[in-house]
């Protein structure tokens, strides 16, 4: 496919810099065929695969055009969640990094709207915004949009589905003038195309997907498991593959709960993302697995679209999604910019009849796969430990060592045998660990010297933090020290605690002693 450098682009000086910064070598091909025309002042459809650089195929371009002198609102990007809202508009700063005088500000719901309102009387030329916030700083009058010159929708088929569709249209029709409209997505549904007339002019549809809709460098493959099984055959696959970062989309935000909830209890660094949570709530998680402190997040859809972490290295669909363009949009949130990834579907019962839609939609095959069993894991871990040793023999400096297993073999022990006992040795500590962490009270998901249990309060009662809190300071002796409620999810919740009185705790809950202000609390035994 054909790519350019970007000096080829005609681009300024500062946009070549900023991009070498950030380490893109060559234009990819949406960014190749992209930036010339909506320079040019045309309006453009842009179909490209998932996490090929579409944000930047209409952030350089856009911050070529912006008048810097002038201080007024000339772009608006809308983007259909909080986080992606955020994220573009980190994505436009970094490539904005030498370009003076442009200010940018992303305005979203659940931040204050006090402190968005004071950063757009500074002047702000380029506004990232999802729909809702945007439409309400229209009203107030806060946001005025009669110099803007461009208007991007990044996932434009979400952002013009029914859902949206009535913000959208409010936003357009309190626009006037002239306006280059730009659409954007890895999806384009006939059903959105049809509507362009209604929202461009003369537009130019640049479509870079290949044959199939999804990324050929993520595997895909599904799972045919029971419902009572999938909590354990992702407790299986987690461990089997070990990734860096995993994402678990569910398809309610209960279940999301439920499983994140799970997937503590079973010593898992896991955390939830749905639209139900406080906007605070939702920047703090996200940030924890942007740097790794939460390694599997369980999500509803609110994280299917544009999200971009490198690390994600596995897609699970614990549930198989409601929407065929979904599929895509998921498991797109691994294998982005050319590295490879993993997209793991569970199927049950009649499910299978959905994924062969989905596989006719995308264009691609999904293999079938068996969960692992216990003993294949261990297999697979002392595999993939030995591919660790390959790496390492052929890239370290190992001297030191081969001295001291010279010395060794000079007693008359092989070479082979010598390497089989430390394998044996490494994989005996490698379980040993794994024990220690789930003995050491189950579920540690939270900061060094704290500690988190896990509990069942029960359904029955309406029961909130403060009467948790209560009801353990009133039956320990750490009531100062009781750090924290992590919120009630239905009936489960977790406290955190410092290490040491973990214990005391736990035996509070194990004992079932705490029946302050009518509340049972146990320690959760989930399946
Ligand atoms: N020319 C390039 N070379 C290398 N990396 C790039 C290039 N352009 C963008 N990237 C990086 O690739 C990643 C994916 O880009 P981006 O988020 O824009 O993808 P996308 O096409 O919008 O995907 P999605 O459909 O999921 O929204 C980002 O981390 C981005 O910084
Ligand atoms: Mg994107």
């Amino acid at each position: 496919m054909e790519k350019k450098k970007f000096e080829n682009l005609g681009l300024s000086t500062e946009i070549n810099k900023a991009v070498g910064d950030m380490g893109f070598e060559e234009a990819t091909p949406i960014q190749t065929q992209a930036i010339p025309y909506i320079l040019e002042g045309r309006d453009v459809i842009g179909q490209a695969q998932t996490g090929t650089g579409k944000t930047a195929a209409f952030g350089i371009p856009i911050l070529e055009k912006i008048d810097k002198d002038n201080k007024n609102v000339q772009v608006l990007i809308l983007c259909p969640t909080r986080e992606l809202a955020i994220q573009v508009s980190e994505e436009i700063r970094r490539l904005a990094k030498y370009k003076k005088n442009i200010k940018t500000l992303p305005v979203y719901g659940g931040q204050s709207i006090k402190r968005q309102i004071r950063a757009l009387k500074k002047g702000v030329q380029i506004v990232i915004g999802t729909p809702g916030r945007t439409m309400d700083h229209m009203r107030r009058g806060t946001l005025k949009l009669n110099n803007l010159d461009m208007m991007i929708l990044d996932e434009a088929d979400e952002m013009l589905n029914m859902g949206f569709r009535d913000d959208i249209e409010t936003i357009l029709k309190g626009i006037k003038g002239k306006r280059q409209t730009i659409f954007f997505s890895a999806t384009m549904p006939k059903s959105i195309l049809a509507l362009r007339k209604k929202y461009q002019k003369n537009p130019e549809i640049i479509k870079v997907v290949r044959k199939e809709l999804t990324v050929p460098n993520i595997e895909q493959a599904y799972f045919e498991v029971n419902r009572r099984n999938k909590l354990e055959s992702l407790s299986r696959l987690i461990d089997m593959y070990n990734p860096k970062l995993a994402l678990v989309f569910c398809n309610t935000r209960k279940q999301v709960d439920e499983l994140s909830i799970q997937l503590q209890a079973r010593g898992y660094f896991a955390d939830s993302l749905h639209g139900g949570m406080k906007q605070s709530q939702r920047d703090r998680v996200m940030n924890k697995f942007k740097n790794g402190t939460v390694e599997v997040l369980v999500a509803t859809d609110v994280a299917a679209r544009g999200i971009d972490i490198e690390d994600i290295e596995i897609v699970f669909n614990y549930d198989v999604p409601q929407d065929e363009e979904y599929y895509v949009h998921r498991i797109g949130r691994t294998g982005r910019a050319g590295r490879k990834g993993r997209a793991f579907t569970f199927v049950s019962g009649k499910e299978i009849y959905k994924l062969k839609g989905i596989q006719k939609y995308t264009k691609t095959k999904i293999k079938r796969k068996q969960v692992p069993s216990a003993s294949d894991i261990e297999e697979i871990k002392m595999s993939l430990l030995l591919e660790d040793v390959i790496e390492m023999l052929e890239g370290d400096n190992l001297s030191k060592e081969v001295k001291v297993i010279e010395g060794l073999v000079e007693e008359d022990y092989t070479s082979i045998d010598i390497a089989a006992a430390l394998l044996k040795l490494v994989v005996e500590e490698d379980n040993k660990e794994e024990k220690d962490s789930t003995e050491d009270f189950g579920n540690t998901g939270a900061e060094a010297g704290m500690v988190r249990l896990f509990m069942n309060i029960g359904r029955k009662q309406n029961v909130t933090p403060g009467d948790v809190v209560g009801a353990i300071a009133g039956e320990t002796s750490i009531s100062g020290n009781l750090v924290g409620l992590i919120d009630i999810y239905d009936r489960y919740t977790f406290v955190e605690v410092p290490r040491e009185n973990a214990k005391e705790v736990l035996m509070v809950m194990k004992d079932n002693r705490v029946k302050g202000r009518n509340i049972t609390i146990e320690p959760a035994n989930p399946k």
